[in-house]
């Protein structure tokens, strides 16, 4: 088998939304410091593209989380592997994310950053898929809003590959040709 990637979304229009969306974030956060809060290792991408786009001050802080073991998975419930390394309290917290599909990861991770008392908590995420929800997320600025299909590419994977593509793609799979 042999695969290649299906274009989705180009470089230029990824480009080009996350630059709408940069205005966006930084005519509503006019007069405040935005801190940005960064789910690895996937949004990693994303962010970096999206604070170079906001012109309000920008601070930035990194989070690892993991759904505990496949039979808990369905419930939501996430692992902190590596926590913040500020406090929240009193701070406008954006949360990025490269995708929301279930919904079950944000909705959890969401509860336990509110619980840390930001001043507000929004949401912002590169991908959506609205067909895959299983638990309601309020999303405050989605680029993109995308098929039920596995997508690759600005910091999304397939077992680690492709994260490192500057578009979003699909992977397809191709039986080799055989040579006699
Ligand atoms: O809405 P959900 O169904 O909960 O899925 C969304 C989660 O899945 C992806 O992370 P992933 O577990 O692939 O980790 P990675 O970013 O390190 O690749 C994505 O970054 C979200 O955190
Ligand atoms: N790489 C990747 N990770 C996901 N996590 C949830 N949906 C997806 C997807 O389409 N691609």
């Amino acid at each position: 088998m042999s695969e290649k990637v299906r274009v989705m979304l180009s470089e230029e229009a990824v480009d080009k939304k996350i630059q709408e969306i940069g205005e966006q974030i930084s005519r509503d956060y006019e007069g405040k410091q935005v801190h940005l809060v960064c789910v690895l290792k996937g949004g990693s991408f994303f962010m970096c593209e999206l604070a170079k786009r906001i012109t309000v001050p920008v601070s930035l802080d990194f989070m690892s989380v993991s759904s505990y073991g496949s039979e808990t998975k369905s419930s939501g419930v996430v692992r902190i592997v590596k926590d913040l390394d500020e406090p929240l309290k009193d701070k406008d917290v954006l949360v990025v994310e490269d995708i929301i599909d279930s919904g079950r990861t944000l909705s959890y991770l969401l509860e336990m950053l509110r619980d840390r008392g930001p001043k507000s908590l929004k949401l912002c995420t590169l991908l959506d898929k609205p067909e895959r929800r299983v638990v309601d997320v309020h999303v405050d600025y989605t680029c993109f809003q995308i098929p039920d299909e596995f997508v690759v590419g600005y910091g999304l994977d397939y077992d680690q590959r492709y994260r490192n593509l500057p578009y979003i793609g699909v992977v397809e799979f191709e039986d080799e040709e055989v040579i006699d």
